[in-house]
């Protein structure tokens, strides 16, 4: 039996330990490490199996060029950076690895929320500019946690999990999430809200774990941000797109929102001249210190990426000798 060749796309560099360890006997395993689709041209055509992390996407003019691929793993979650209905029209499964990092999400997502909550984040940006002494005044008034509502949108994986967080330190947990299925409620001890407007409107953290979908596409814009509390805060480790980041810089501008925490960003790394990150980098804007942006590392662990890369080659092998994928999402 010929060798077969898997292309490993984006982030992950050489060596392909855990990669070669599991595919070795069967594949031949490259790693191109492109920072964009344009990149891939020319080498990604003969491959049996793809991995993809989130630099990049696979659309349909790379994915047209493809011969002989039988399957795209997405080492990850989210799968919306692959044309999966263009993929599955070529006869390509697209697989995603659903369960290598929702704990470091979650973690994540608590661990900005209090960041914002407790004032960490402000106080800490005050004092490392050299304003003022260390007096309370400084401080801008922070409130107790425990009995405040913390408001999902998406109730899945990653959200159930950020719940039971958000239940150990004491707040009420609702979600919005029109296609969990009857019952989450009732075994979490959550309750599900079936209006958006009505969830912002009593929610003081808004929290977003749901997929980039069309529907999702800014579902937290100008207008459903101005339904939120006045002086509530808003997560983002969803998706950038889910969130209008130009509507939180709005939002934070007009003293709307307290305060923001954004994992995500539509386009990722932001161009340099995009207003909010010029606004974020000017200690005299108050995105400054009321703005956390992550560079999309809410799933980062050692332990999580090791399981991501076991588990997409684990994939690759299956199909590469003759078995079903898992967790086909196309
Ligand atoms: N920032 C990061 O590092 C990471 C981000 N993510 C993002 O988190 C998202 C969620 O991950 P999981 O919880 O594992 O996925 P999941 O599939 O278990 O849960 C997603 C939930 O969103 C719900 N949903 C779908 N459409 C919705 C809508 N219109 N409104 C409200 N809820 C809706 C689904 O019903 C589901 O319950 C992923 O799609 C990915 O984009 C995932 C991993 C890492
Ligand atoms: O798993 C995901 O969806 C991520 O965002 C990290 O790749």
């Amino acid at each position: 039996m010929s060798r077969s060749k898997v292309v490993v796309t984006d982030f992950i560099h050489p060596p392909l330990t855990h990669e070669e360890k599991i595919l070795g006997e069967v594949a031949d395993t490259v790693a191109l490490n492109a920072f964009s689709e344009d990149n891939l041209v020319g080498k990604i055509e003969d491959a049996d199996a793809i991995m993809l992390y989130h630099f990049i996407s696979l659309s349909e003019k790379t994915i047209l060029r493809l011969e002989n691929c039988k399957l795209i793993v997405r080492c990850g979650v989210g799968f919306d950076n692959v044309d999966r209905a263009f993929a599955r029209s070529r006869g390509i499964d697209v697989a995603n690895v659903p369960d290598y990092g929702t704990e470091e999400v979650a973690d994540s997502a608590i661990g900005m929320m209090l960041t914002l909550a407790r004032g960490v984040h402000f106080m800490n940006s005050r004092l490392q500019r050299g304003e003022g002494p260390w007096v309370y005044e400084q401080v801008r008034p922070t409130h107790r946690l425990r009995g405040r509502v913390f408001g999902m949108i998406g109730a899945g994986r990653i959200g159930t999990a950020t719940a039971l967080r958000a239940k150990a330190l004491g707040m009420r947990v609702v979600y919005y999430d029109p296609y969990a299925p009857d019952g989450r409620d009732k075994s979490l001890g959550i309750e599900r809200i079936e209006d958006l407007a009505d969830l912002l409107a009593i929610s003081d953290v808004v929290s977003a774990h749901c997929p980039r979908t069309e529907e999702t596409q800014h579902i937290l814009n100008d207008e459903t941000i101005a339904q939120m509390k006045r002086g509530s805060i808003l997560v983002n480790t969803a998706r950038g797109g889910v969130v209008d980041a130009h509507a939180v810089l709005r939002a934070i501008e007009a003293d709307h929102l307290r305060a923001a925490a954004l994992d995500v960003l539509e386009i990722e790394p932001p161009e340099e001249n995009d207003p909010l990150m010029q606004a974020w980098r000017d200690p005299s804007h108050p995105a400054f210190d009321r703005i956390i942006i992550n560079p999309h590392a809410a799933f980062y662990s050692e332990e999580g990426l090791d399981d991501m890369r076991i588990k997409g080659s684990q994939n690759c092998y299956r199909v590469l000798t003759g078995e079903k994928p898992r967790n086909v999402v196309n």
